[in-house]
């Protein structure tokens, strides 16, 4: 057919009447291309809306889970939201110096770590909780991955961070906090990393335990601590306020506890005169037994803390106790006695059985508290060489003293103001019972409270009671005199 015949052909049938509802025809090509516009416009919006949708789940998922969690909102000190940190940090268009190019380079993984993406920690926090972070993606748009340059994108940074309980920081954020990990900051160094002091860009005070920069140890501390106190709040316990995990960098952040530690003030240089009154080493003592307590028995699973000693004890201007350093602490289910491989704590502090056997339970933070004890009321550390030869072992001494009716004589000299004998004896026995060879006669720190805490202490009923604690061979075999039995 030729184009001059087709042409008058469709003009001639437009205005002719259709099937469809007697319509002209050109009304209904008008209608299906009215149609099909509409539903190309409508397939436009859907594809765009899909497309923001799936970008800011992206994105939401770390402010909305892994910040500002409830149940931690207790004072006025929490950290600030995300959003805010965020707000504070340099805009992601602005060009960083290249000072701040370097340490960011700081956050690539070293060689001999594992590949990127390799690494999942998945961690279970009770059966609500759990902490699920690939450590290792490129290219993501918050945190200190705002700032990077295009050599950085292989950078690590942890993107979703489903905390029950805590704050996920960036480095960056510590960074700032601590003037760049400055040497200045420094508070302490323990087996497992450095300790600095940092504040927050909302003025929180916090303590940044920087673990060592070990894939093994560090790590499995690092996990060990982030289940164990993430979840844990009492006030005679170094609450932990959240973690950075960032490439090869693990970091634990915990509230700042202002006054030292218990070892500084027991040994340290005060001068001639303690300023640890007996009442306020009391304080300390039932403190520390109100923390140990909580973790023995008022979690599910139970923590056993594992290296209870004075430099663990962290101390407030008002002289309040706050038991630190969870690392050793391993989780037990109840009735459960956990087996180690590898024995840890503090010389000087470690039950004989967990010493000995590696058996754990329990029982061993409450010969360790023992052992804390006599430390506090005597100012003697617990192995100390330098004394003469049957001074050494704390707890021979004192068992020497007390045997030999001398309790007064174990008070720390430091300490002007002098207990009553009654009180001490009740102290003292708390102590001995506790440092019982025979783990099950130790009592439970329940019980140890329970003990400091009565008033009219039934001190006879005890004094019978003390006669069946055990003895220890060597005082058996010598025939010595219980010193429980003298109390
Ligand atoms: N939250 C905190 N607030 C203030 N100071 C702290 C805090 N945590 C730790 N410190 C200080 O940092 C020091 C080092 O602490 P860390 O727990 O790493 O080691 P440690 O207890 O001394 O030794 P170890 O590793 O053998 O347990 C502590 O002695 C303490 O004085």
């Amino acid at each position: 057919m030729s184009k001059e015949n087709s042409s008058p052909n469709l003009s001639d049938q437009l205005p002719k009447r259709t099937v469809i509802f007697g319509l002209h025809l050109w009304v209904v090509v008008g209608i299906c291309v009215g149609a099909a516009f509409v539903l190309l416009l409508f397939l436009i919006s859907l594809w765009f809306a899909s497309r923001r949708s799936s970008s800011r789940s992206k994105h939401s998922s770390i402010p909305d889970v892994s910040k500002e969690i409830q149940e931690i909102r207790i004072d006025s000190s929490e950290p600030k939201p995300l959003a805010q940190m965020l707000s504070m940090a340099p805009p992601a268009e602005s060009n960083p110096s290249s000072a701040a190019v370097e340490r960011q380079a700081l956050l690539l993984p070293r060689e001999d770590e594992s590949p990127i993406g390799a690494n999942k920690i998945h961690i279970e926090i009770g059966k609500d909780h759990r902490i699920s972070y690939p450590e290792c993606r490129s290219g993501s748009s918050h945190g200190s991955g705002e700032h990077r340059s295009v050599e950085q994108v292989a950078i690590v940074v942890p993107e979703v961070s489903h905390l029950g309980w805590g704050h996920w920081y960036t480095l960056r954020e510590l960074e700032i906090a601590t003037s760049m990990f400055d040497d200045e900051n420094v508070i302490g160094e323990g087996g497992y990393g450095i300790v600095y002091h940092g504040v927050l860009v909302d003025s929180t005070q916090v303590a940044v335990k920087n673990l060592l920069n070990n894939r093994g140890q560090a790590e499995r501390e690092f996990k060990v601590e982030v289940e164990a106190i993430g979840r844990v709040r009492h006030k005679n316990l170094v609450r932990l306020l959240g973690y950075c995990a960032e490439g090869a960098h693990r970091m634990l952040v915990y509230e700042y506890v202002d006054n030292g530690n218990l070892e500084q003030w027991l040994h340290g240089d005060v001068g001639p005169c303690s300023p640890l009154t007996w009442e306020l080493r009391v304080n300390i003592i039932l403190g520390t037994a109100k923390g140990l307590m909580y973790l023995h028995e008022g979690l599910e699973p139970k923590v056993v803390h594992r290296d209870v000693k004075s430099s663990n004890i962290l101390l407030d201007k008002q002289w309040n106790p706050k038991v630190s350093d969870f690392g050793l602490a391993k989780l037990l289910g109840s009735e459960r006695t956990y087996v180690t491989t590898r024995v840890m704590g503090t010389f000087g502090y470690v039950a004989p059985e967990y010493a000995s056997t590696g058996m754990l339970n329990e029982k061993s933070d409450v010969y360790s508290f023992g052992i804390l004890i006599m430390e506090i009321i005597s100012g003697r550390k617990p192995v100390d060489y330098s004394r003469p030869p049957g001074e050494v072992n704390l707890v021979d001494w004192l068992k020497t003293m007390v045997s030999s009716r001398n309790s007064e004589g174990v008070l720390d000299p430091k300490m002007l103001e002098k207990p009553s004998s009654r009180t001490l004896k009740r102290v003292l026995l708390v102590a001995l019972r506790c440092v019982d060879p025979d783990a099950q006669k130790r009592p439970k720190m329940g019980h140890v409270i329970h003990m400091l805490e009565v008033d009219d202490f039934p001190y006879r009923d005890d004094h019978r009671a003390g006669q069946r604690v055990c003895l220890n061979q060597q005082e058996k075999s010598t025939e010595k005199t219980a010193p429980e039995s003298v109390l």
